[in-house]
């Protein structure tokens, strides 16, 4: 199967700058990962470890995955694909030794081996390089060396000397652009703390974001991009479970305050299940002033709303339903909620299949998964426009099309569209 290559359906002219004020704007760039090698590592010995429900098959993952990326080309997206933009970033020598510090971990290996890798990945290409990075290493891969290192022997064969990252895919998740900055997240699961050093490398030296500011700090306390929305200019909501804690949103609170980037913040409360383990799993946009939700979560949201005090510091108010603190904060009569109107069961089988996961591009247009038959219906019956793609094995990892993108440049847009 032939990679589809990172390309761009807008002239170096056409460009925006890379900024993101809502969750809605004509998307104009986004970053996305095509699943690779790293999706064959996971077996059912470790793909709840991974964060997989299931065995994807690959090719076919894919394939759904090169479908959905020609949907945002058609829609005049430029698409930037996250091996590429490693591949290129690595070709600095600086980055280069950021990834191979990134790759070998000397507390895993002992000191000999870890000498044996680094010194193997330090004349490594770029391209070998970024697939250890993502697809991982197992033991009976590394490098031959003299002597009997007593790791290699004790280790069977397949285990993983360097880890794979399977949610590589899920690019919300990793970085998310709030107004001109990007902020590298504090990934909270072990499976996925590694995605941080290679977002870091790639804002740090791919050519395309020289110059990036960044917000938060990638080593703060846990803060996930899929419990990031950006309601409005300058109002965010920040979903604290699984994933992201309550130490978490009040960081980046006092974070986007003090570069003045947000005048509210939200920190809403989710269940701390998986099926809820973002945001956006409950909760996406789909116009300037209305949500698609989970209709067991719409009456029972809740929000502590954050503002900044004169001290630099975090005021608290609340917490208020949800619905009602984020309508106040946008400055707005109401947030409408598109009524899904499903009956329990379906609401919660579409749920979990990423129902509620849909990415915007432009007001009034998503893209979401075809399998979630009933909420779709309900979404163009309200007016929206959902642009279907296949997720039967891009859905093994459980996310949905606004988890599997980050968004670099939308338009901006007012709240009354
Ligand atoms: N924003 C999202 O909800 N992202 C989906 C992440 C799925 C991934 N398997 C994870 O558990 O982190």
């Amino acid at each position: 199967m032939t990679e589809s290559t990172s390309s761009s359906s807008s002239s170096l002219s056409e460009r925006l700058p890379t900024r993101v004020d809502s969750e809605v704007g004509p998307l104009r760039t986004v970053l996305l990962h095509r699943p690779g090698n790293e999706l064959r590592r996971l077996t059912p010995r470790n793909n709840d470890q991974l964060l997989f429900d299931s065995i994807p098959w690959v090719d076919r993952a894919q394939e759904e995955h090169d479908a959905f990326a020609t949907v945002l080309r058609s829609r005049g997206v430029e698409v930037l694909l996250l091996a590429d933009v490693l591949r290129t970033a690595l070709e600095d020598p600086r980055a280069h030794a950021a990834g191979v510090h990134a790759a070998v971990d000397d507390r895993r290996l002992g000191a000999e081996l870890a000498d044996v890798l680094r010194s193997h990945l330090s004349s490594a290409t770029p391209a070998e390089l970024a697939e250890v990075l993502m697809a991982g290493m197992t033991f009976e891969e590394l490098p031959t060396s003299e002597g009997g290192s007593l790791v290699r022997r004790m280790h069977h064969a397949h285990d993983f000397a360097v880890d794979p990252l399977p949610n590589l895919l899920f690019t919300r998740d990793s970085s998310v652009w709030i107004g001109d900055r990007v902020a590298i997240a504090s990934l909270a699961m072990p499976a996925r703390k590694r995605e941080t050093a290679l977002l870091d490398l790639i804002y740090a030296y791919h050519p395309r974001f020289r110059g990036a500011v960044r917000a938060y700090g990638a080593h703060s306390a846990p803060v996930e991009g899929g419990d990031v929305l950006v309601l409005a200019p300058g109002v965010l909501a920040v979903g604290v479970g699984e994933r992201t804690t309550p130490a978490g949103a009040e960081s980046l609170a006092r974070s986007v305050f003090a570069d003045d980037l947000a005048h509210t913040v939200l920190a809403v409360p989710i269940a701390q299940d998986r099926a809820t383990m973002h945001l956006d799993t409950v909760c996406t946009m789909v116009g300037p002033d209305s949500v698609v939700m989970y209709p067991l979560a719409r009456d029972s949201l809740i929000a502590y709303t954050l503002t900044p005090d004169e001290e630099k510091g975090v005021r608290v108010h609340g917490p208020a339903p949800f619905l009602e603190a984020a309508a106040e904060a946008m400055g707005i009569d109401r947030l409408h909620v598109i009524d899904t109107g499903l009956d329990p069961v379906t609401a919660e089988r579409e749920q979990w299949d990423d129902g509620n996961n849909t990415l915007a591009l432009a007001p009034g247009v998503v893209i979401g998964y075809e399998r979630n038959t009933e909420t779709n219906e309900r979404l163009e019956d309200a007016g929206i426009e959902v642009v279907r793609i296949a997720g039967s094995e891009l859905g093994s990892g459980r996310g949905g099309p606004r988890c599997m993108s980050c968004p670099i440049a939308r338009e901006t847009v007012s709240a009354s569209g």
